[in-house]
């Protein structure tokens, strides 16, 4: 990197690549590119780490766990006459905080210098190809950014706020507010039944509050039925009361500083809080974008994470809009690293296409992608339904069964589970699997690794599961199927 002094004026960087974003994403593409023996500097106005290591994933997921831990024990004779006490929500936020490091982000600019990555702190906004100008956040006025070879946008996505009468102008929890906590609502009303709102309505109604669910439509809806059935009775057993295929006609605050919202059947229900949480869109606007003749909205871009009609700029994770998911960002990541490292050594040339399942493409997000809902039951599910194996032309079927092995009953007592495989049956291979039930997410690589492998049913038989472990539904589903 080489830093001019001596021009006067705003300060100019030249380098090779610019990252606008230090998610777990644009982290990801930094590192890669250092690795392949390039320069890159990092562009992030907040706190290194993004959403998923303060707002969204870690914090869910560490409210989500002690709720976990203690149905678990009390799911079993012998460890549930131990169990006298209900979660200490205290004790619950205070864990949840050291995982955001309390929003400390020394840790992670500590990795990001040790990387050899540059770091500016600042809001970055394109000027033109391959240059950009940074608002800095020490006031060290604004400072131009030249990148050599490309420049990534890993800027992450924004939440969807749904135009329901009063809202705008109300006091109400978005995800941030509720995975960031420091008090414990008495009645908490979500809208919004996909895997954030979900998940929050069981981690706050385990912690201590009332929950009430709204959902215009079934709550996780992209997900087979008998798994989100076994999460809606998972919720209705913590108490949440579920409200699906009904949408929101108006918000309004109540003089106790509470809300009320009024739903299509004419029925007002009243909280202490309101989470919103109705899907998040590519964090695009006031980028530059318009300038250079893109769309602000949505920018297409090839498997490398190239952006059409250009040959310099990439966008990768949340800010791509394909999967927004954090391990598949990073995996964006990796491959439009690569290829920005293989393309600046020539190795591959121009904007062309490399081929399918090599580094510098993200195949697998066609193909496998894994994810995984962290309520209790959880449901596991990496690929096509078959639903949508058949919509994309697959000759597809499908084989399911409840998830009963005797690795599931020593578990836990009464286990309830599903499994499902979907196979493209002209090529016996698996292109899709869902587990739901407690404990599946566990469960969910050996699949990932089946789909991405391609491996045939005839071979997948002499994968054996070990005994008792959950993972002997796999024999059970290959049975059924006729193996
Ligand atoms: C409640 C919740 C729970 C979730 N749980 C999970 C989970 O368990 N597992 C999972 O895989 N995914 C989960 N996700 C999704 C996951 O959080 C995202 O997919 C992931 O954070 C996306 O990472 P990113 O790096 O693309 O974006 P972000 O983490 O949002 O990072 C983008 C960064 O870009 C910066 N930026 C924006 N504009 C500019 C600019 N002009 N210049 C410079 N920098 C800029 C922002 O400040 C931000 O830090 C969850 C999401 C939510 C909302
Ligand atoms: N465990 C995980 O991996 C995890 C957890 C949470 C979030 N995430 C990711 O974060 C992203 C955001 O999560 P999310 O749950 O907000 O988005 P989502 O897209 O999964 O769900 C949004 C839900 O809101 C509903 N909705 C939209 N407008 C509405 C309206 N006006 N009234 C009522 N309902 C409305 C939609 O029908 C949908 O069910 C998702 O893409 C998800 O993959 C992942």
């Amino acid at each position: 990197m080489t830093q001019d002094g001596d021009i006067p004026g705003p300060q100019r960087i030249e380098t090779d690549v610019v990252v606008l974003g230090a998610g777990a994403v644009g982290e990801n593409a930094a590192g890669r590119v250092v690795q392949g023996g390039l320069e890159a500097v990092l562009v992030e106005p907040a706190l290194i780490g993004g959403e998923c290591s303060y707002w969204a994933c870690m914090p869910s997921k560490a409210l989500l766990r002690p709720g976990t831990a203690l149905q678990s024990a009390r799911s079993v004779a012998g460890s549930r006459e131990a169990v006298t006490g209900t979660l200490d929500a205290r004790s619950v936020l205070e864990r949840r905080d050291s995982f955001t490091s309390h929003w400390d982000d020394a840790g992670q600019e500590e990795w990001v210098r040790a990387t050899g990555i540059g770091l500016v702190r600042g809001r970055a906004v394109l000027l033109g190809p391959r240059e950009l100008r940074v608002e800095t956040n020490d006031d060290g006025g604004p400072l131009t950014l030249v990148a050599r070879h490309a420049v990534v946008l890993a800027t992450g996505s924004t939440p969807v706020v749904p135009p329901i009468k009063g809202l705008d102008g109300m006091d109400y929890w978005g995800t941030r507010e509720a995975t960031s906590a420091h008090e414990v609502p008495q009645r908490l009303l979500v809208l919004g039944g996909g895997v954030a709102g979900t998940e929050l309505s069981q981690a706050w109604a385990r912690i201590g509050s009332t929950v009430t669910l709204v959902a215009r439509h079934d709550v996780l809806d992209n997900y087979p039925e008998p798994a989100r059935e076994l999460v809606k009775a998972g919720l209705a057993a913590d108490g949440v009361d579920v409200r699906t295929f009904i949408g929101a006609d108006f918000v309004r605050g109540t003089v106790d500083g509470g809300v009320e919202m009024g739903l299509a059947d004419g029925s007002v229900l009243a909280a202490d809080k309101l989470l919103v949480s109705t899907g998040r869109t590519p964090a695009l606007s006031g980028l530059g974008l318009e300038g250079l003749g893109l769309d602000a909205v949505r920018l297409a871009s090839d498997d490398t994470g190239l952006v059409e009609g250009t040959d310099w700029l990439y966008v990768v994770g949340d800010a791509a809009g394909k999967v927004l998911l954090t391990h598949q960002g990073k995996y964006e990541a990796r491959a439009t690293g690569a290829a920005i490292t293989a393309r600046a050594r020539g190795s591959l040339s121009g904007a062309g296409a490399p081929a399918p399942w090599s580094r510098e493409v993200s195949t697998a997000n066609h193909y496998a992608v894994p994810q995984v809902v962290f309520t209790d039951p959880e449901i596991a599910m990496v690929g096509r339904t078959l639903e949508q194996a058949r919509a994309d032309g697959v000759n597809a079927s499908e084989t399911s069964l409840e998830l009963s092995v005797a690795g599931s009953a020593l578990f836990a007592d009464d286990y309830r589970g599903w499994a499902q495989m979907v196979v493209d049956e002209d090529r016996k291979v698996l292109v899709g699997v869902t587990f739901a039930g407690p404990g599946v997410s566990e469960l969910l690589h050996a699949a990932t690794i089946a789909i991405t492998g391609e491996v045939p049913l005839e071979r997948l038989w002499h994968a054996v599961p070990s005994y008792p472990t959950i993972s002997e539904v796999w024999l059970r589903l290959l049975e059924k199927y006729g193996l």
